[in-house]
Parts: structure tokens; C-alpha cells; sequence
């Protein structure tokens, strides 16, 4: 028997940051939507544990005891006083090390369909707990739709969302790594002072109203100036996405990945052959949302 699991990616339409805390992590107020690019996790009883990837980038995925999915199997079984002998096999079609959660997504998606498949029957407050242990996107990844997260990023609010937006995403010749750009912010923000990120009401607002011109003008993500400084030449992307139509253009979390919010699905697909022709990115793909988080399929 086997279970498989589809999980989302996701992009921020908010990302504001504090400053670094004792702990190295930085509070955040990071608002979450969940976009339909998927990676699938199947779990099937094995001898011992073991990890598996297809996909563009899986040569770049761990496949050790360091892979996120593998840390959630292994943190399950260990609650349950469990032996994690699953095969697990990642049909990755997420970026690896692109601000889209790839890896959180596998986390999640482990973690539901080991939970299933040994049917543990671990409560949603218990899974939200081992994914918050695993790392700040993968309660985000779990829930879906759309979501305020504050902390590190992992204590979830639920948010009204009032239609669907249209996306383009543009891959980027190399990764980013996420500890490397919070440390760029830091190194930017030396001297002075950073406020305490909050929520803009603005933003929540325009979310519930699903009017994508009015989210437009309210995106923000505070982590953009040091993704650009590590990786300048995403400034060529983004005016490439502009300058074929894009409402908004940034940078997806800590990057390098880009996000084009468009008025509509066609829209999108014009947005999304210009910057395929510009020469400026790797790949490009379009995806809407919100979108549900990890379900078992
Ligand atoms: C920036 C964001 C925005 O959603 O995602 P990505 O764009 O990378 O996908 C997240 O905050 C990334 O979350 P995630 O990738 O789960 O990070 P974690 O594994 O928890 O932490 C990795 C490292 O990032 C930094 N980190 C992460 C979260 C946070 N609130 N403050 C931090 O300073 C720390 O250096 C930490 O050691
Ligand atoms: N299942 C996984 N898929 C992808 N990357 C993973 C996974 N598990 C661990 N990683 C590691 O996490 C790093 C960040 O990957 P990813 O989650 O795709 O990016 P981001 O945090 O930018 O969204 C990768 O470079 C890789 O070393």
C-alpha cells in the first residue's frame, strides 16, 4: 500500500522582517498564498528508510536524512515510538531553492501521508507542531490557502481570500540560499532601526476583496533588496516582467525566484512568453491561487 500526498508552492505577498533575534531567526509578519505548482510525496512501507526524487531539479535535492521529508517521517515515527522504514519518492515539480517552499512542501507532505499510511491519527494541532519543528514555511505548507504568519512564521492565521489571482514565475539560473539572504538583510539594515513587522490592514483588505490591481499596488517583500544584492541580475527579470504587462513584479521570499502578478489567466500567458523570450530567466511557469495545502490524493 502506498500513500501520496500533493502539496503547493507558495509565494508572499507580504514579507515584512524584524530584526535578528537571539535565536537568529527574525520575527516576521509574512503573509502566505498557496499557488498551484505541486510537488507529490508517495510513502510505501520499506525495509529501511529511503529517498527518492524525479524532476527538473532533482539532481539538487538531498536525498539523505537531511531532506525535509525524510526529518518528518523521521520526527512522526519518533513520536510513536515507530521504526521510519518508508520509501519516500518526491515527484518534485517545485524549485528547488527558489523562495517557493519546495522543501517545506515535502516536509508536509510526508509528514500527512506517513500519518496516514500508519494511521497514527495525529491530531491537526500535532502535525502543525512537528511542522513548526521542521521549519517556519512547512505549517504554511501543510494548510494552504491563504495565511498570515507571524513569529518565525510558523504561528498561523487563516485569511478570507475573495477570488483567484493569476501568476507568473520565473526560475532563476542558480539558487539562493534563504539563511544567506536574511544575513544580507542584516548586513543592509546595520544602523538602523527596524521596525516591528506587521500585517498591512491594506493588504488584508485588498486580499478579501480579490482585486488583483488593488493587490498589486499592496505587495511588499522586505527581504527583496538583499536577494537582489546577492543576485543583481533578477532586477533584469523583474523590468522584463514589467515591461510585458506584469501588475506587480517581486521577488518570491528570499528568492531567487520572481513573481508577476497578472490582471487575468491571459494575461499571464503573455506575461509568461515575454519574459521566456527575454533571455533573463531559466524557466517560466504560471500558476493561480489560493489553492489547498497538502491533501492526500
Ligand atoms: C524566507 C521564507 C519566507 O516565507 O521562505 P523562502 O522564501 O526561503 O521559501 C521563510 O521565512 C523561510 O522559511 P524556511 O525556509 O522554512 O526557513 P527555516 O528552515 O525555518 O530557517 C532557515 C534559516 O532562515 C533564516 N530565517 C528563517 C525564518 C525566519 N523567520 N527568520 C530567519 O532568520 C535563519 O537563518 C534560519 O536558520
Ligand atoms: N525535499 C527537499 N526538496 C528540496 N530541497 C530540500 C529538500 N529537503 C531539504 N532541502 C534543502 O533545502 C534547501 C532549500 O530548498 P527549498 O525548500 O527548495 O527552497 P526555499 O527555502 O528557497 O523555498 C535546498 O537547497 C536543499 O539543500
Amino acid at each position: 500500500m502506498s500513500v501520496t500526498v500533493r502539496v503547493p508552492a507558495k509565494v508572499n505577498v507580504q514579507l515584512a522582517v524584524g530584526a535578528a533575534r537571539p535565536d537568529g531567526f527574525h520575527d516576521l509578519a509574512n503573509v502566505f498564498l498557496a499557488v498551484g505548482l505541486y510537488d507529490e510525496v508517495t510513502v510505501t512501507p520499506s525495509d529501511e528508510l529511503r529517498v527518492t526524487c524525479e524532476g527538473p531539479d532533482a539532481a539538487q535535492v538531498p536525498l539523505d536524512r537531511t531532506n525535509l521529508a525524510a526529518r518528518a517521517a523521521i520526527a512522526l515515527a519518533g513520536r510513536r515510538g515507530l521504526d521510519a522504514a518508508v520509501h519516500i519518492h518526491i515527484a518534485k515539480d517545485i524549485p528547488v531553492a527558489g523562495g517557493m517552499a519546495g522543501g517545506s512542501a515535502d516536509g508536509a507532505g510526508a509528514l500527512l501521508a506517513c500519518d496516514t499510511l500508519w494511521g497514527t491519527g495525529a491530531s491537526r494541532e500535532e502535525l502543525l507542531e512537528i511542522c513548526a519543528e521542521l521549519g517556519s514555511d512547512v505549517p504554511f505548507s501543510l494548510v494552504g490557502g491563504a495565511a498570515l504568519g507571524v513569529g518565525r512564521g510558523e504561528r498561523l492565521t487563516a485569511l478570507e481570500v475573495g477570488g483567484t489571482f493569476h501568476w507568473v514565475f520565473a526560475m532563476a539560473a542558480r539558487g539562493l540560499s534563504t539563511p544567506a539572504v536574511f544575513r544580507e538583510f542584516d548586513r543592509l539594515a546595520e544602523g538602523r532601526d527596524i521596525p516591528e513587522p506587521v500585517a498591512s490592514a491594506d493588504l488584508l483588505a485588498v486580499l478579501a476583496k480579490g482585486d488583483p490591481e488593488a493587490l498589486a499596488a499592496a505587495v511588499t517583500n522586505d527581504l527583496q533588496p538583499a536577494a537582489l544584492s546577492l543576485f543583481p541580475e533578477l532586477a533584469d527579470t523583474l523590468a522584463a516582467g514589467r515591461g510585458a504587462g506584469a501588475l506587480a513584479a517581486l521577488v518570491s521570499g528570499s528568492g531567487p525566484t520572481t513573481a508577476f502578478l497578472t490582471r487575468d489567466a491571459e494575461s499571464a500567458e503573455k506575461v509568461a512568453q515575454a519574459l521566456g523570450a527575454s533571455g533573463t530567466c531559466r524557466t517560466v511557469r504560471t500558476a493561480a491561487g489560493p489553492v489547498a495545502g497538502a491533501t492526500v490524493v
